[in-house]
């Protein structure tokens, strides 16, 4: 089947991402979309600066009216951002009677009543996966997975600029203006990061997920909007001293006491047990409750070219399959079409690679590490950390023996295996050895 053809509306950090992970994962999307999806056309502002930055293999112009209105375009893509000639190359776009997929939060917490009305009556669909916290698939949660759910709150730190700057102000102690500096060379700052730090992108985004989880048009010029620029540096400590951490969230309730629903941005104490204060960097986090599931929480990249590619791309791929819209293409029950299913096969336990923590009990004698360790790096296992605390359930010989914990880094199953039944071997080894396996998950 033909491929479908994009037309990409600008050349910034995420059409950079967009273009990089299409041609990466081309062979990957193809066989999870059905057909393959190809840029056609990239309208830039600047057509030298981003032939620079998106390399030739993909044809640039500086026309984005004409480009919203091609035949021969099928998905129109947004990503200039800001909510005026967004707005009309996106209702011209529909017009046209083509899908449109954007990263846009601005536009949709602004003008999103208007846009999604013009798509309706048009019938084309619009992909907003990447306006909410970038690469985490809330929108698709919020309105595939838990659509059992009365949702019954959401609040999230869904600005990665922010979460940066109060997290690298708190570890290293370093300045407001040099940690903004360092988000925007990250790309993850608005094109005016006042928007971030005042907490107005924030507010778009629980704009939207407000939306979808109660059933209202978007009511962003009704929401409480505090960002983080009066937040000082002693009331951060103090917050800590009591065991708090601060984070600038966005928060949406159902209120069905009074009939209504709270659309709120401030920076907020969480106790800092919580999950969800341990977020750090430009990790976005959104907790989630229903009255069903309970509470969920939704963590990953929320800024950032490649993190937000990852949810343009993924919104492409559904309205591939939305274009194609006999039973065969709608989403496959294994997420892959069933004729693309690989004969790939999962591995015996010894070939896998992972860490290990090993606990062992040994005689308190000289050697005794030297000994394990030389077994180890004969297999060329690598030791990560070693820990040796007294044993306290050795009875009687109890003195003469003690804990030993190992851990290494990865290495294949199979090689630990055959290194641990010759430790177990050593007559200083007084106890079956625990083996437990280690992830970093980082
Ligand atoms: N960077 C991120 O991490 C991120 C994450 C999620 C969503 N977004 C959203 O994605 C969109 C793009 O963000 P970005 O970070 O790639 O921005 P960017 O500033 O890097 O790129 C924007 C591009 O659009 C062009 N442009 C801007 N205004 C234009 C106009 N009026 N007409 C024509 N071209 C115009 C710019 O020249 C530039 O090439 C924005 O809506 C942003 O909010 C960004
Ligand atoms: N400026 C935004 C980009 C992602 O939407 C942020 O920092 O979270
Ligand atoms: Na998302």
């Amino acid at each position: 089947m033909k491929a479908i053809q994009l037309g990409l509306l600008g050349a910034g950090t995420v059409a950079g991402g967009v273009v990089q992970v299409l041609q990466r994962n081309q062979a990957e999307i193809r066989r999870r979309a059905g057909r393959g999806i190809e840029i056609a056309a990239v309208a830039a502002r600047d057509v030298a600066k981003a032939r620079h930055s998106l390399g030739d293999s993909v044809p640039i112009g500086d026309d984005f009216e004409a480009l919203v209105r091609r035949p021969d375009i099928d998905i129109v893509v947004e990503l200039i951002g800001g909510t005026e000639r967004a707005r009309s190359l996106v209702l011209a776009a529909i017009a046209a009677g083509k899908p449109v997929v954007t990263a846009n939060k601005a536009l949709l917490a602004v003008h999103g009543t208007e846009i999604f009305e013009a798509a309706r009556e048009r019938g084309v669909a619009i992909g907003f996966e990447a306006a909410v916290a970038g690469g985490i698939p809330i929108i698709k949660s919020l309105r595939e997975g838990l659509s059992a759910n009365r949702i019954e709150s959401i609040a999230g730190i869904i600005n990665g600029t922010t979460n940066f700057i109060l997290s690298e102000m708190r570890s290293k102690g370093l300045d407001f203006d040099v940690v903004l500096k360092k988000a925007q060379e990250l790309g993850y700052a608005e094109a005016d990061p006042a928007f971030d730090i005042e907490g107005v992108d924030a507010a778009h985004k629980a704009t939207i997920m407000s939306a979808i989880a109660f059933g209202t048009p978007v009511q962003f010029e009704r929401a409480h909007i505090e960002g983080i620029s009066k937040l000082q540096a002693a009331d951060i400590r103090y917050a800590e001293q009591l065991g708090y951490r601060i984070k600038l969230l966005g928060i949406t309730k159902r209120r069905d006491d009074v009939g209504g629903i709270e659309l709120r941005v401030h920076p907020t104490l969480i106790p800092a047990t919580r999950l969800i204060a341990n977020v750090e960097g430009a990790m976005n986090a959104v907790l989630v409750k229903g009255d069903a599931v309970g509470a969920t929480l939704h963590y990953g990249r929320g800024a950032g070219a490649e993190p937000t590619a990852s949810a343009v791309i993924a919104d492409l791929v559904d309205v591939t399959r939305l274009i194609t819209a006999d039973p065969e293409h709608r989403v496959p029950h294994l997420a892959f079409q069933p004729d693309a299913l690989a004969a790939t096969q999962v591995l015996p336990i010894a070939q896998t690679i992972t860490a290990f923590y090993l606990r062992l009990t040994v005689a308190d004698e000289a050697g005794v590490l030297a000994n394990l360790t030389r077994i180890l790096a004969d297999r060329r296992i690598s030791i990560d950390a070693v820990l040796q605390r007294p044993n306290h359930e050795g009875g009687a010989d109890g003195e003469n023996q003690t804990d030993l914990i190992i851990l290494t880094h990865d290495t294949l199953e199979g090689d630990m295996d055959a290194a641990l039944a010759l430790m177990q071997a050593l007559p200083t080894v007084l106890a079956p050895i625990v083996k437990l396996r280690k992830e970093e998950l980082a």
